[in-house]
């Protein structure tokens, strides 16, 4: 239970009658909802999970939010971050999210930090709050938010979702585990896909966020049992809740101070390999694909190596698929070989990561090609605009 003095704290006329549903549940009633009014609640990232869970957090009457997030609305956000509308793409999201708050609850102070949370800033930001809400999408930033939380003593409560699985759970709370219990070490760099690369059902994060924003009013009202100590799992397509027991490592290192989180989580490695592999291969650009498409050369085949899925959504005329993985497992390279029967290979994905990547594999096998810049987005954006972009 959060805020136990209430002495300065009142409810208006309009606060009576916007949480009069609230106030006749004996588990919040007035002193719940002043409890509320009283708390302060910073939520870190405004994209899927922050979307539902601010909306409800503002509409339940939480006195103050802060919001952290350095990015601006895109169209591909709105299939799930529903805090935002389509008017709001191109501008920063934490002023959307502002907005509909405010339309909401007009209330509840909001402040803003457009930012990247670091471990220059994230104890100047998250020492005025007395929750955390972690919202974000990537490891250095939950360790950060993880260890800067238990440095300050804040509970930090954390959902996480990738395709149709989520998770959920609370951190640091009254002795509980934090993120370092679940995940003493992080994933190889490029192991765990995002959800840009992997999708997710737009509904998902909207059920993910809306636990963490439940958790949080618990634990502001200091009512029922908190997922703290259990990670909470969530499968969509099964419509399944599993729910995993989760203790304190004893063993566990003590933090001490905030560290580089992006060297942690083997960042810059993984980045400089990646950009060794693409200087590796030799590179056109999606101009010079089509002006070799145009011409009455015929000794190239243009490889496609996105998924199937992929490639019913939009190809690049000519276009040959085998996807990635079944280059990676070998197979794919024994139809590459077969395909090109004396031709030159040009090869091609989404942006030019997952060419490139197939490409460096196909070297050492003897097959050297040339990767399209930018695949098939920079051909969408520079040759065809009646390809989709997705
Ligand atoms: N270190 C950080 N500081 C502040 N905000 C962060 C940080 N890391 C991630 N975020 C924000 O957290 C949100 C994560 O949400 P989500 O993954 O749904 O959105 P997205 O990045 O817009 O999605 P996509 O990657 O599919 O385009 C994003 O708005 C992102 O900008």
């Amino acid at each position: 239970m959060l805020n136990p003095n209430l002495d300065e704290i009142q409810l208006t006329k309009d606060d009576y009658e916007r949480y009069s549903r609230h106030l006749i549940l004996p588990e919040v009633g007035l002193e719940g909802q002043k409890r509320l009014k009283a708390a302060s609640v910073l939520c870190i990232g405004t994209g899927g999970l922050g979307s539902p869970l601010l909306l409800y957090l503002a509409a339940a009457g939480i006195g103050r939010i802060g919001i952290v997030d350095f990015d601006v609305v895109d169209t591909s956000n709105l299939q799930r971050q529903v805090i935002h509308g389509t008017s709001w793409v191109g501008k920063p999201k934490i002023e959307s999210a502002k907005n509909r708050i405010h339309e909401i609850n007009p209330h509840c102070q909001v402040d803003l930090y457009e930012t990247r949370i670091s471990s220059e800033n994230a104890l100047d930001i998250i020492r005025p709050y007395d929750i955390v809400v972690d919202g974000t999408d990537n490891f250095p930033t939950r360790y950060l938010v993880n260890d800067a939380c238990v440095l300050l003593d804040k509970p930090n409560v954390y959902g996480s979702i990738f395709r149709f699985e989520g998770q959920a759970t609370v951190f640091n709370y009254e002795g509980g585990p934090n993120y370092r219990d679940l995940y003493p070490e992080p994933p190889p760099p490029g192991m765990v896909p995002s959800c840009a690369e992997g999708g997710v059902l737009g509904i998902l994060p909207g059920i993910i966020g809306v636990i963490q924003a439940t958790e949080t009013v618990k634990i502001i009202i200091g009512q029922g049992n908190t997922l703290s100590g259990r990670l909470m799992l969530y499968n969509a397509l099964d419509m399944k809740f599993r729910e995993l027991k989760l203790r304190p490592n004893p063993i566990r290192p003590v933090i001490e101070k905030l560290i580089d989180y992006e060297e942690f989580c083997g960042i810059p490695q993984a980045k400089a390999e990646e950009a060794k592999q693409q200087m590796e291969v030799q590179e056109m650009t999606v101009k010079e694909l089509k002006a070799l498409l145009d011409s009455d050369a015929k000794d190239f085949v243009l490889l496609d190596v996105r998924n199937p899925h992929e490639y019913e959504i939009a190809k690049i005329p000519g276009s040959v698929l085998v996807p990635l993985p079944d280059i990676e497992n070998g197979d794919g390279v024994a139809q590459v070989k077969e395909l090109l029967n004396g031709h030159r290979l040009i090869a091609h994905c989404k942006m030019g990561g997952r060419s490139a990547k197939a490409l460096a594999i196909l070297k050492e096998a003897g097959i050297v090609g040339t990767n399209v810049k930018g695949g098939i987005n920079a051909w969408s954006q520079e040759v065809d605009p009646s390809v989709p972009q997705y």
